[in-house]
């Protein structure tokens, strides 16, 4: 099997160059070798490829900075997304693309399934719903897996502005009115690696499979409570740091103010790919606690 990976050293696509290589021969390709600000030049590459699986992990992240630079993120996320489903559907080849809580509004009470309907607040959201619709109006096999709050050893991300800023300041303050379930990236590329190895030998589900899932750890916490255990566990590792969990203050959005509005409830509810495809999904202290280890521990 022939698996096109675009993204390849994002937080995710670094994790998916280890979780895939099991699985066939890797074409793996960065941004130099596959641009999604240039979206003409990628029917190209598929073509030439041919590959029976593309994964999509590129995307333009930097939430607040879409907010003024909307053109730019639209093509990365929506129109770049177009071109990759048209030319798997020309070639007859599975996408796999990664989409966000952030295509919600975040009003719901409840977690969010698959059929709820959507509401971004952002550009970023806004765009990255636009490259699901593509997806699905180009009639591609295609898994949509919608994931939230991703960290990895290896990348920028929450936990590492987190470990950074108290080992700087006494005290930090942090949004405790919006809450989530903290997923790594390592977790969303093992469960990528195991639904293609499904689909791949069971027939009867690949044919029923297409679609959106929701896939993020177990639990929920909001960003406060998230701040709160990293420093935690951080301190219990022996980092040293000019806060404490007890120095990190809770506040509500209002209190901190950003170009990009972000969902109050960024719950997804995760039974349709549990089911589906027969799978656990720990809970979300349990890779934080891992990557800390892999960051921090001393041999
Ligand atoms: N991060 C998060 O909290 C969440 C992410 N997601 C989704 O998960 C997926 C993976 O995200 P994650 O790994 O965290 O993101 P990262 O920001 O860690 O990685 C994104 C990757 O996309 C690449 N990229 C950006 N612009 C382009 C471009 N024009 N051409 C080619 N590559 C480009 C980046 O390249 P370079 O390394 O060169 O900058 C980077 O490797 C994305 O679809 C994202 O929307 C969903 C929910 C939460
Ligand atoms: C640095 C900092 C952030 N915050 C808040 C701001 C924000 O609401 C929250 C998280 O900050 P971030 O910058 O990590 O947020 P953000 O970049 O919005 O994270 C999002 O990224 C995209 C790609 C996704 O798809 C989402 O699932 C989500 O992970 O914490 C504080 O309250 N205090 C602080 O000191
Ligand atoms: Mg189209």
């Amino acid at each position: 099997m022939k698996i096109l990976l675009l993204g390849a050293n994002g937080q995710v696509g670094w994790e998916l160059q280890r979780a895939l290589a099991p699985l066939g021969r890797l074409e793996i390709c960065d941004r130099l070798r596959a641009d999604l600000d240039r979206p003409e030049s990628l029917a190209a590459l598929v073509e030439r490829i041919q590959p029976q699986v593309i994964v999509n992990a590129a995307a333009y992240t930097a939430v607040d900075k879409a907010e003024s630079d909307a053109a730019r993120s639209r093509r990365v996320n929506a129109e770049s997304v177009e071109v990759l489903a048209d030319a798997a559907r020309s070639c007859d080849a599975w996408l796999v693309h990664y989409s966000t809580d952030y295509v919600f509004d975040g009003c719901k009470a409840a977690a969010y399934t698959e059929d709820d309907p959507v509401g971004p607040l952002s550009v970023y959201g806004q765009t990255k719903l636009e490259g699901e619709q593509a997806i699905q109006a180009s009639g591609c096999k295609h898994l949509i897996l919608r994931t939230s709050w991703v960290y990895a050893a290896r990348g920028s991300n929450f936990i590492k502005t987190m470990l950074r800023l108290a080992a700087e300041r006494e005290e930090l303050r942090v949004i405790a009115d919006q809450i989530g379930a903290p997923t790594s990236a390592e977790l969303i590329a093992d469960v990528s690696a195991l639904l293609l190895y499904r689909l791949r030998h069971d027939r009867a589900l690949a044919e029923q499979a297409t679609g959106v899932y929701h896939l993020t750890a177990a639990g929920e916490t909001s960003w406060h409570g998230y701040a709160r255990f990293v420093v935690a566990k951080a301190a219990a590792l022996d980092m040293s740091l000019k806060a404490g969990p007890d120095d990190i203050h809770a506040i509500g959005t209002a209190d901190y103010p950003l170009p990009a509005r972000r969902p109050a409830n960024s719950r997804l509810d995760t039974g349709k790919l549990r089911r589906t495809f027969d799978l656990h999904l720990p809970q979300w202290e349990y890779h934080v606690e891992r990557m800390l280890h892999e960051l921090l521990a001393k041999p």
